[in-house]
């Protein structure tokens, strides 16, 4: 298995911390645009494309974001909700469980039955713990999550310690797309210290203010969705105040 997007994400946390713009082919309002819209977020520094979404995407319109994002030199990123979002056209997929589902086909099912169409693709998996905090929004109800309620470190980091011992790289903190609040500094500083996982942290960053309390904690890679479409501007300045921050 090539390890190229994840060596990339690996030398890249060792210079500082980074940023992932989370692209939704169903909630992309202007395809037209999405180029210079993308680009604009490459010049500000974003280190990667997360492709996905909960409802309404397919792999068609996933393989046309794929094609328009192609020219542009950062890794793309599937971000799966479901089997039918793999494609040849990514560098790499986040291979997520689910660990607080209370359905086996997020822990393990859809895994299961991605897992052969994955290496015949050869496409880069990158192991992913993923959990539902707090909020949890569409991916939740669909996901069936036991939320982990925000201020619940210990459950968290009980998950994030199971999630290591399993072998797992990666461990995704969800608050929810369009969460009215982030997951709270304090769980990610205790998972960082206690774990040597590569901590993902997602839903509800709208602020510089937001993402630099988590980059603080110790997340190793921010991700933005929806700011990124609603306020280009803002979501610009998220990134590189992100890029610009130096642990130390
Ligand atoms: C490994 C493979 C192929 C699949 C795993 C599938 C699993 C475990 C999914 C977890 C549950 C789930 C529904 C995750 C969604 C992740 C995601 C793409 C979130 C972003 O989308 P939203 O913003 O929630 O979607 P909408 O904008 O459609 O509401
Ligand atoms: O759209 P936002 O709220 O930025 O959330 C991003 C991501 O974590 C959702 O899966
Ligand atoms: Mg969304």
């Amino acid at each position: 298995m090539k390890e190229k997007i994840s060596k990339y994400i690996q030398q890249l946390s060792e210079e500082g911390v980074l940023h992932f713009s989370l692209i939704d082919p169903d909630k992309i309002s202007n395809l037209d645009k999405l180029d210079s819209l993308a680009r604009k977020l490459y010049e500000a520094g974003t280190s990667a494309f997360l492709i996905g979404g909960t409802l309404g995407v397919s792999k068609d319109k996933l393989d046309n974001v794929l094609e328009i994002l192609s020219d542009i030199k950062i890794p793309k990123i599937i971000f799966p909700s479901n089997i039918n979002l793999i494609s040849e056209k990514a560098d790499a997929i986040l291979f997520l469980s689910l660990l607080n589902s209370d359905d086996i086909y997020y822990v393990i099912g859809a895994q299961v039955i991605a897992a052969p169409l994955i290496k015949k693709l050869g496409i880069e998996v990158l192991p992913t713990g993923y959990l539902i905090i707090g909020y949890g929004g569409t991916a939740g109800h669909i996901g069936r999550a036991r939320i982990i309620p925000f201020d619940n470190n210990e459950l968290a980091l009980s998950y994030a310690l199971a999630a290591e011992f399993m072998g797992m790289k990666f461990l995704y903190l969800e608050a929810g797309s369009g969460s009215p609040e982030t997951v709270r500094a304090e769980m990610v500083s205790m998972i960082r210290r206690f774990t040597n996982l590569t901590i993902i942290v997602g839903g509800g960053i709208r602020s510089q203010e937001a993402a630099i309390k988590l980059v603080e904690a110790g997340a190793h890679i921010i991700v933005t969705g929806n700011i990124i479409e609603d306020n280009p501007e803002k979501a610009i300045k998220i990134i590189e105040s992100i890029r610009n921050y130096r642990r130390v």
